[in-house]
C-alpha cells in the first residue's frame, strides 16, 4: 500500500515485510584514490616515521649539470645521450649555475682531486647547460646536499618521491616515465653498516624483512649495492632497489666537510604498487591507455 499521510499516522496497523539485512546496498558511485597515490602515502608515512624530511621535487625540468655533472657522471656516459634522456628544445639551456662550484666540478671531472684521478677528458660547459627532463630524483638530492654544504654542517635525512623521465622503449612493464623513491642520510662517519641497517628498517616496514645485497656499479656511488627482497608469497627473490655511498668526487666539490658521508638508496613506486595491488600490466596503473 502506498505511504500516504493517513497511512503514516496509523503505521502500527500496517503489515511491513521483514527487513532484509543481506540485501546489497545501492552501489556507491563515489570516487577512489589511485593505487599509486595510496602507495606514495604509505612510503611518505614510513619516511616521516623514520625522521626523514621531504625534498622539494616540483621541477621536472633540470639542467644536465645538476642531473649528471654534479653527480660526477661523465659527459660521454651513455645515459647522457638523447636515446636515454629527454633534452628540451626550449628553453634548451639553463639560466644560471653557481660559477665557483661549476669550476670545481669541471676540475674533478677533468683531473680529479680529493684522492681521485678524475676522468681525464675535456669537460664542456655547453654540455652541462643543456636542459632536460630529470632522469632521477638524485638531481634533487645533489641540489639539497649543495645547499647543506653552504651553511654550518648539520646531519640530515631527506627523501623524495616523484616523477622521473627516461627516453626508453615502452612495453608492458616499462613506460617513458616512472616515480622514483629516494632516501638519503648525510652525517659524519656513516658506513656501509649504517646503509644496510637503514635498508633493513625501511624494507621491513614495507613487509620485506628478508633482504640481501649484491655489489653493483653506479657512476655516483661507491660502493654500490643492488637490493633483493624475499617474496614469501611467490617464494622467490625480487629486485627491490639500488643503493650506495655518494662518491667524494661528488661531495667534496660541494664543500661538505671531508668526514661527511652520504648513504642513499632508490626504488620505484610502480613496482611495489603492482605487487601490492597485484597488477600485471603497468598501464592499468599509469600512462597512456592506448594498446600498443
Ligand atoms: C630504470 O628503472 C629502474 C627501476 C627503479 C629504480 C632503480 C634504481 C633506483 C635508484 C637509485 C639510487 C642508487 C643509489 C643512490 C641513490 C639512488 C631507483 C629506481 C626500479 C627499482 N626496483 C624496484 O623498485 N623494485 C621493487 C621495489 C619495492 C618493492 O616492494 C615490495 C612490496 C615490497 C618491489 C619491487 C627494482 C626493479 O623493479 C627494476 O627492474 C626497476 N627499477
Amino acid at each position: 500500500s502506498d505511504l500516504t499521510r493517513e497511512n503514516l499516522e496509523n503505521w502500527e496497523e500496517l503489515e511491513l515485510k521483514e527487513y532484509n539485512f543481506n540485501a546489497k546496498g545501492q552501489p556507491l558511485d563515489a570516487g577512489h584514490l589511485h593505487p599509486l597515490l595510496k602507495v606514495r602515502k604509505q612510503f611518505k608515512d614510513i619516511f616521516c616515521q623514520m625522521g626523514f624530511e621531504e625534498m622539494p621535487t616540483n621541477n621536472f625540468v633540470e639542467s644536465s649539470f645538476w642531473n649528471f655533472d654534479a653527480l660526477f657522471q661523465p659527459q660521454q656516459h651513455p645515459a647522457r645521450d638523447s636515446h636515454d634522456t629527454f633534452f628540451l628544445k626550449a628553453p634548451s639551456t639553463t639560466r644560471e649555475l653557481p660559477e665557483d662550484y661549476v669550476e670545481r666540478v669541471k676540475q674533478v671531472h677533468e683531473s680529479g682531486g680529493y684522492g681521485s684521478r678524475g676522468y681525464n677528458y675535456e669537460w664542456k660547459r655547453e654540455e652541462a647547460n643543456k636542459n632536460l627532463l630529470r632522469t632521477h630524483t638524485t638531481a634533487v638530492s645533489s641540489r639539497m646536499l649543495y645547499a647543506l654544504a653552504k651553511g654550518p654542517f648539520t646531519p640530515k635525512k631527506y627523501f623524495s618521491i616523484d616523477r622521473v623521465f627516461r627516453n626508453e622503449a615502452v612495453d608492458r612493464t616499462h613506460l617513458a616515465e616512472f616515480h622514483q623513491v629516494e632516501g638519503l642520510i648525510c652525517d659524519r662517519g656513516l658506513t656501509m653498516g649504517d646503509l644496510i641497517g637503514v635498508l633493513q628498517e625501511f624494507f621491513s616496514r614495507l613487509g620485506m624483512s628478508k633482504i640481501r645485497f649484491k655489489p653493483t656499479y653506479n657512476p655516483y656511488t661507491e660502493p654500490s649495492m643492488e637490493i633483493s627482497g624475499y617474496d614469501e608469497a611467490k617464494e622467490e627473490w625480487l629486485e627491490i632497489g639500488n643503493s650506495g655511498i655518494f662518491r667524494p668526487e661528488m661531495l667534496q666539490p660541494m664543500g661538505l666537510p671531508d668526514d661527511v658521508r652520504v648513504i642513499a638508496w632508490g626504488l620505484s613506486l610502480e613496482r611495489p604498487t603492482m605487487i601490492l595491488y597485484k597488477t600485471e600490466n603497468i598501464r592499468e596503473l599509469f600512462g597512456h591507455k592506448v594498446q600498443l
